[in-house]
Order: structure tokens, then C-alpha cells, then sequence
């Protein structure tokens, strides 16, 4: 497989957020968790997003990602306005662009590494055979394990494996590695480094663990609904050198 040309990596923007606002619930129960985010996120880039609990990094992520819409504001994938768009171009946009991963990588018990990623790769058009993405996180050989008989850190590549073999535009991850301990953790954010370097997708981290900062092109520093300050790195870090 080639590596993408990370020269490339900032000549487009991924995504623009324009005043995006959201509001769960309504009159004295409002909770107000976007208070009008102006974002750009450079296409290729890994992102990492920190924040206290409840500042509304999830709820980013989540908009962003087409799994739910601001109350106000805009937001552009590209040049596709996701804010204006149907439910169902939202669920073409994320089909066709965005892989995600969870905390608790959510695999089907009953179904071997391969036949998880396979839920995938047998309905998306264009993605790597299961052997392939299952290479890609380093686990060519426990194609043939259920979840039970994997590790957590194991576990959790298989659930990074059946996210990028559609090779996503975009892949987002809620604390991947919030139930790893910390030399699983650093496995599986070098699988995150790789993907990136290898398709080129944006990788977009929300994390409590903020020394995974260190391997991101850009550090978004959330607190109560609105960015606080964004940090490029100049020097990153290789995920082996991540302590937390
Ligand atoms: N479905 C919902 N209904 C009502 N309020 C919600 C809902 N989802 C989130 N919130 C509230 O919105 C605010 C932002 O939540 P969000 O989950 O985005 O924060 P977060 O920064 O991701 O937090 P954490 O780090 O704890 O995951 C919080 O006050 C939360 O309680």
C-alpha cells in the first residue's frame, strides 16, 4: 500500500463550522452545550480535542460526524453543507466518508474479528477486503478470534479495522482509548497514526488522556461550548513517547 502524500495534507479544509450552536432541551431545562463554534479542520490532519466533561466536545463530534444536527449555524464537509442538507444525504455522507470508533469498541460478540469487519466491507462499495484493514491494525493473525478471546487493546483495533476499511474521508474517535491501559493505549493511537499516514484520512481524537495531544498536527482546547484555544505542533510526538 502506498503512503499518502502528507504534503498534501493541508491544501483543503475537512470541515468549517459557521456560529454552530446546540441546544438540548427547551426554557428553564435548556442546556446550551455549542455556543456558536467558529472551527476549520485542514483535511489529512489529526486532531485532537480536549475538554472538561461536559464542554461539548461529544456533541461536536457528533454533528460534524452526521449523527445529529446543530440548533443553529452552519457546518461544511468539503464543499457540502451539511446544515442544509436531507436526513437522507446525511446518512449518504456519513456511509460514504466517516468511520468511527467508541470507547467500548461495540463488536458483535458472536461474530469473529473477520466476520465483524465484514459487516463492512460487504455492504460498502470500494473498501479493502477484511484481511487487509485487519493488517493494516496488525491482527493478520487473530482473524479467526471472537471478541471474548481478544484483548481490550485487541478488541479495539478490530473496531478501528472495520471503521477504516471503507477507507474513510474522516474518522472519529470518542476516547479510544479510555478503557486501555496505558501501553495498550499507545498501540492502538499508533494504529491511528498509521491510518492516517497510510489513507490519509483526518483523524479526529476526543480525548480526557491529554498527553495524546502530543501526536496531533492541531489541539483543539474546548471549554464550555466554544473553543478556547487551537495549538499547532510543530514537533509530534511518535505514540510510543505518549505517557499518561
Ligand atoms: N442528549 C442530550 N440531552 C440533554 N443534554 C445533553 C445531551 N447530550 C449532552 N448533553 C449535555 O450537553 C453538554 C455537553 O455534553 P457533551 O457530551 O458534548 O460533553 P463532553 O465534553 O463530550 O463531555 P465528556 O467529556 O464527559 O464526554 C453537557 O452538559 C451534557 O449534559
Amino acid at each position: 500500500m502506498t503512503n499518502f502524500d502528507q504534503s498534501d495534507r493541508s491544501l483543503d479544509c475537512a470541515y468549517r463550522t459557521q456560529g454552530l450552536t446546540k441546544i438540548y432541551g427547551e426554557g428553564a431545562a435548556a442546556v446550551h452545550a455549542l455556543r456558536g463554534v467558529d472551527l476549520e479542520i485542514p483535511a489529512g490532519e489529526i486532531v485532537v480535542l480536549l475538554g472538561p466533561s461536559g464542554s461539548g466536545k461529544s456533541t461536536l463530534l457528533n454533528i460534524i460526524g452526521g449523527l445529529d444536527r446543530g440548533t443553529e449555524g452552519t457546518v461544511w464537509f468539503r464543499d457540502q453543507e451539511l446544515s442544509a442538507i436531507s436526513d437522507a444525504d446525511l446518512t449518504r455522507y456519513r456511509r460514504d466518508n466517516v468511520g468511527f470508533v467508541f470507547q467500548f469498541y461495540n463488536l458483535m460478540p458472536s461474530l469473529t474479528a473477520r466476520e465483524n469487519v465484514e459487516l463492512v466491507t460487504e455492504i460498502a462499495e470500494g473498501s479493502m477486503e477484511s484481511g487487509e484493514a485487519l493488517e493494516l491494525v496488525g491482527l493478520h493473525e487473530r482473524t479467526d478470534h471472537f471478541p471474548a478471546q481478544l484483548s481490550g487493546g485487541e478488541q479495539q483495533r478490530v473496531a478501528i479495522a472495520r471503521a477504516v476499511a471503507k477507507r474513510p474521508k474522516v474518522l472519529f474517535c470518542d476516547e479510544p482509548t479510555g478503557a486501555l491501559d496505558s501501553t495498550t493505549g499507545r498501540t492502538v493511537l499508533k494504529v491511528l497514526k498509521d491510518v492516517n499516514e497510510t489513507l490519509g484520512s483526518t483523524v479526529l481524537i476526543v480525548t480526557h488522556a491529554a498527553a495524546t495531544a502530543g501526536m496531533a498536527h492541531r489541539v483543539i482546547h474546548f471549554a464550555d461550548g466554544d473553543i478556547r484555544e487551537i495549538e499547532e505542533n510543530e514537533t509530534r510526538l511518535d505514540p510510543e513517547e505518549i505517557e499518561w
